[in-house]
């Protein structure tokens, strides 16, 4: 069985055509040009600024007479230096208008090098606002002087000073430096202690070094060479992101390190003690250490080294890139998407539920008489409206057994005359009994009263999905990631295929295209193909392969394997990142704490839909349901989860593996209890009345649910919506699976031939007729066991080889040569 892997990414960059690269071109010209101007400008503003706080006063009245050509100024640059010195200096903050040289500069650079400007935003911000804390400053402190602080820290400083007084002004100052301390240089009360404690230690170690005879001079040069070794790269730490942030997650942790060999310090303790004890923990790692920490205890023979704790590098540089550049987001590529408007959906029912007084009367009387018939006494009787069924709940009278109620199911139900009557009894939690009756006139729950339900709309779930109403007329909402695999049936025409519409619409209301992708089967080949419009925005598929709605049975065992192949991917990527589940590392990839470079990427959840399992089952048996078991077993915590419809609901179809890996059921109405029990494990499913009358079960609770209706116009509309907006170049990409059936792997070897074999060998010679579907149904296999069968059969020579739509030959007359043909095969084997 020969795999490949290609994991391809959607955002996979469409073929770059050359005016693309001609454009970009230009652009990065234009923003050489740019860049260099503003290089230029900075340097002019420095020469500008130098020469005024030099010949400023003499150019003073020039500057008001610039047209005038008579008029000669001493500034260094001449009028127009005279001019923007005035402006930014003279009108504008003083000294500090300095910073603005850097500033420029900087924007200058950012453009010639071609970085990201993004940066740049913060660089101004807190530029800005030191020039302006600066200029108040000057002003308030050199009143003498007003071009120190300018005009406007003048103007500001008598401002201020007019209305909150001299304490008043400097306290504010104060608190600007603090904001400038707090959220620029990122001070708190732990830095400075600790930075105190260092100094302090450090003192205290150069005190005991000078003291020591062991500290020679190369010590101290070679521990002050150090320490200036960590400042300079330090710098280079917070100065080398602002001009290079291409690579956003590499970092060479070396640089970061001061080199310093442990061997020349324990050399240095023992040349010049005769029996000195020097204790270094892990020497291993001697190379490119942090500092260590020195302890001299009393006995000066006895020096105690400590390393350092190694600081978390990742953290650092994840925090920092989410500081610069924000958190990642996946949403970016289509940022304009716009979800679907809730008013494409249709309102089937004007008012909401209409309460009919008299009917309910009567049936309350009916099930009091009814049970009084039996002897049961009621003490008290509540009725609950829902949208297509009302609950009675009743509590007995003292002494009376439940089953005895229970019992009497079928005669209640006749005395009421009505079709789909529930008993639950008790009702789980209340300890009160249950009596579902359906509503003569039931109203229908549209898709858009639940879609625009605060329920759903401030649902916190990773996929929710609004089901319908619960007969207490509360919206049905249901996180199928937590479900975590849905298994929907019920018999024909009962609102399996609108149920599913409800559940796929429900995902496009609340889920961005770069988070969920659908993968759907439909061999019935209509039901999902509206669906095929946003195929680029929403869909999963195989690369090469058509079109994203799978309806070909044979292809849906190579998407399943491939799901699995993407499964295996999704895992091994998880355990690299050291998580449990998607979430965590999708919340750790939006953090910036995994390098694509390293192959992490978003993963967004995928949903399996197949609609009629039945079918898929009958013509691929096992093979499909070892992958689909496999993914059901294993999915999960990758995010792929699976929604299966069948309207057969028969134990070969709902195998016990299924049923056990699919804890999530939904049943619609069936024909008989046994179907019903072979849903939910337990009755009542018949007993439903339809038309998307339901039953939801995720363990032991059983709810029944007004599935919510949404009519094949709606979902055209709601697709129509979606699909004529701005679309992935492509559907998302699953991984290549090469299937059995490429016929490659042509088993030669007689011992690893298939074990039906022989049998597959008598049929063909019997029927005279080399076909695998001959092969399918006689011995009921799937497509690919019994394509590889005929492979097996044309490698030992008994069928001749394919020819294209005929059958292919068969080379041995009857089933006696065929007998002479193996025993004469064993003999030579
Ligand atoms: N939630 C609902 N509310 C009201 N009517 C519904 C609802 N669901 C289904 N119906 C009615 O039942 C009809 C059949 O529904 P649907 O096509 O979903 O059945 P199905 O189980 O998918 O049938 P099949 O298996 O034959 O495709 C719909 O045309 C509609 O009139």
């Amino acid at each position: 069985m020969a795999k490949t892997t290609k994991t391809t990414a959607p955002d996979k960059k469409s073929d770059n055509t050359i005016e693309q690269k001609k454009s970009w071109k230009m652009n990065r010209q234009y923003k050489m040009l740019l860049g260099s101007l503003f290089v230029l400008f900075s340097v002019a503003l420095l020469v500008a600024f130098i020469s005024f706080f030099i010949h400023g006063q003499e150019d003073q009245s020039a500057v008001l007479e610039l047209a005038d050509r008579s008029q000669t100024v001493n500034n260094w640059l001449g009028k127009f230096g005279a001019f923007i010195a005035d402006i930014f200096v003279y009108r504008g903050f003083g000294v500090a208008s300095f910073l603005f040289v850097k500033l420029f500069f900087l924007t200058g650079s950012f453009l010639v090098l071609d970085i990201s400007l993004k940066r740049l935003k913060n660089i101004w911000f807190w530029d800005l606002f030191v020039i302006i804390l600066f200029s108040i400053f000057f002003g308030f402190s050199f009143t003498r002087l007003p071009e120190l602080g300018g005009t406007i820290g003048y103007e500001m400083n008598l401002f201020l000073q007019a209305y909150i007084g001299k304490i008043g002004t400097s306290l504010i100052l104060i608190f600007g430096i603090i904001i400038y301390l707090i959220f620029k240089i990122k001070i708190s009360p732990e830095t400075v202690k600790s930075f105190f404690e260092r100094s302090k230690k450090e003192i205290d170690d150069d005190f005991k070094t000078f003291k020591t005879p062991a500290a020679t001079s190369d010590y101290n040069l070679e521990e002050f060479a150090v320490k200036e070794e960590v400042e300079i790269e330090e710098e280079e730490i917070e100065e080398e992101p602002e001009l290079k942030p291409i690579s956003k997650f590499e970092i060479n942790k070396e640089n970061l390190r001061p080199t310093i060999l442990n061997s020349s310090e324990i050399q240095l303790e023992t040349s010049s003690k005769q029996m000195p004890l020097t204790i270094s923990p892990a020497p291993a790692h001697s190379i490119s250490e942090p500092e260590k920490q020195i302890i001299h205890t009393n006995d000066e023979t006895f020096v105690i080294e400590k390393a350092p704790e190694e600081e978390v590098v990742e953290e650092n540089l994840a925090s920092r890139l989410v500081a610069d550049f924000g958190l990642f987001d996946p949403t970016l590529d289509l940022s304009n998407y716009k979800f679907p408007t809730i008013d494409l959906l249709k309102e089937y029912s004007t008012g909401g539920i209409t309460i009919n007084q008299e009917e309910l009367e009567e049936n309350k009387n009916r099930i009091v008489e009814t049970l009084r018939n039996y002897k049961i006494e009621i003490a008290q009787i509540k009725a609950t409206v829902g949208p297509s069924v009302t609950l009675y709940e009743i509590v007995p009278e003292a002494g009376i057994r439940i089953s005895k109620i229970k019992s009497l199911e079928d005669d209640i139900a006749l005395s009421l005359s009505a079709l789909g009557i529930r008993i639950i009894a008790p009702i789980p939690g209340k300890g009160t009994i249950g009596i579902e009756v359906p509503n003569k006139n039931p109203t229908m729950v549209s898709m858009k009263s639940v879609i625009g339900s605060a329920k759903f709309q401030e649902a916190e779930m990773e996929l929710p999905i609004a089901l319908g109403k619960t007969i207490s007329n509360e919206t049905f909402v249901v996180d199928l990631a937590k479900m975590p695999h849905l298994l929907m049936a019920g018999a024909t025409g009962q609102g399996k295929s609108v149920g599913l519409n409800a559940v796929l619409t429900s995902l496009l209301y609340k889920k961005h295209p770069a988070e969920v992708k659908f993968v759907l089967v439909d061999p019935k080949k209509v039901e999902l193909t509206l669906f095929n419009k946003i195929e680029r925005h929403y869909l999963a598929k195989l690369p090469d392969s058509g079109d994203a709605i799978i309806t070909d049975n044979t292809k849906v065992i190579n998407t399943l394997n491939s799901l699995c192949v993407e499964m295996d991917n999704r895992y091994s990527l998880l355990k690299d990142a050291m998580v449990r589940n998607i979430k965590e590392y999708n919340d750790k990839f939006k953090s910036r704490k995994l390098n694509p470079e390293n192959g992490h990427r978003f993963l967004p959840y995928i949903v399996l839909v197949v609609d009629e399992f039945a079918d898929l089952i009958m013509t691929a048996g096992k093979e499909v349901e070892t992958p689909i078991a496999r993914l059901a077993q294993l999915a999960r915590a990758i995010g792929i989860h699976l929604i299966i419809a069948t309207q057969r609901p028969s134990v070969n179809v709902i195998t016990g593996l299924i049923k056990a890996n699919f804890p999530a059921r939904i049943a619609f109405r069936v024909t008989s209890k046994i179907d019903s029990r072979t849903i939910l494990d337990t009755q009542g499913a018949d007993q439903l009345i339809g038309r998307g009358d339901m039953l939801y079960t995720n363990g032991n609770d059983v709810v029944r649910v007004q599935c919510a209706f949404i009519d094949t116009p709606e979902v055209e509309k709601i697709t129509e919506y979606i699909g004529s907006q701005k679309a992935y170049p492509d559907a998302y990409l699953l991984p290549e699976f090469i299937g059995e059936e490429s016929g490659i792997n042509l088993d030669m070897d007689i011992s690893e031939r298939d074990s039906l074999f022989r049998e597959a060998a008598e049929i063909i010679v019997t029927a005279q007729q080399g076909s695998a579907s001959l092969l399918q149904r006689k011995l009921k296999l799937g497509y690919n066991r019994a394509g590889r069968l005929i492979d097996q059969l044309e490698a030992a020579g008994i069928v001749g080889s394919f020819e294209g739509s005929k059958a292919r030959a068969v080379n041995i007359l009857d089933l006696s040569s065929l007998d002479l043909f193996f025993n004469n095969e064993q003999n030579n084997s």
